[in-house]
């Protein structure tokens, strides 16, 4: 369900140019659960924002849920960036002058009506244990919450993917591993697929997949059963 073929990507800066992606091919089935590990300035971020259609590609072809997002317009991406994906990052990207409850209403606030709509805020706020924090501030909940109040800013859109930037990089074990606990529910009793960035390698031992990136390529894709 998310496909890659032959994906390159490279920025421009100044004179130079910088090959993130050379040339990445990579396929995971519906329902995975995969981390993305390899050094700073290996292209992890980019192969997220690509997967994400957050970002153009030069060469090559994506593919999440049978959409072609290397050919698809800003219109359709954003379609199906709010009906397929959601995301997660390092640094939480809340709203701070909006409420948890507004906070995670956001992603649907023009789709859904407003009743329906803060009501299924209020349901996966308290799905991930938050709910008696409905109206707090980010500045008012610790970065755990902050956290938990974007994983269910995720879960809003029912996504088939959540893609995940280091989720737990800005907390403390104990924070980090309710977050990790979040997401492999959304994986395995939702039947969700997670791709998640980490430089944790325990983190990354615990995924039935793990991509090790080195200088823009894919060196190695292991695949094992969890029993
Ligand atoms: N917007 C950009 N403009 C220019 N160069 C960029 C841009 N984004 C990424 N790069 C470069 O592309 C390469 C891959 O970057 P990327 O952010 O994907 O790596 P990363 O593995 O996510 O690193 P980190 O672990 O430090 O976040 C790096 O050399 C980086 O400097």
């Amino acid at each position: 369900m998310i496909r890659l073929k032959d994906v390159v990507k490279s920025y421009k800066v100044g004179d130079n140019q910088i090959n993130a992606l050379n040339g990445v091919s990579l396929e995971l089935e519906e329902g995975s659960y995969a981390t993305i590990v390899g050094p700073s300035g290996s292209g992890k971020s980019t192969l997220f924002h690509i997967i994400g259609g957050l970002e153009e590609i030069d060469q090559g072809e994506v593919w999440v849920d049978e959409e072609p997002i290397h050919q698809l317009k800003d219109k359709e991406l954003a379609r199906i960036r709010r009906e397929q994906i959601g995301f997660v990052f390092q640094q939480f990207q809340l709203l701070p002058t909006a409420s948890a409850l507004e906070n995670v209403m956001m992603p649907l606030l023009n789709f859904t009506s407003s009743k329906t709509l803060r009501d299924k805020a209020a349901a996966v706020l308290e799905r991930v244990g938050l709910g008696d924090r409905l109206d707090h501030l980010p500045s008012r909940l610790s970065g755990g919450e902050q956290q938990r109040v974007a994983i269910a800013r995720a879960f809003i859109t029912e996504p088939k993917v959540i893609l995940a930037d280091e989720p737990t990089g800005n907390l403390d074990s104990e924070n980090g591993m309710k977050i990790i606990q979040l997401l492999e529910d959304f994986h395995q009793k939702d039947g969700g697929t997670v791709v998640m960035i980490t430089h944790d390698l325990n983190l990354a031992e615990r995924a039935e997949q793990k991509i090790s990136i080195l200088d823009g390529q894919i060196v190695s894709h292991d695949r094992r059963i969890l029993t």
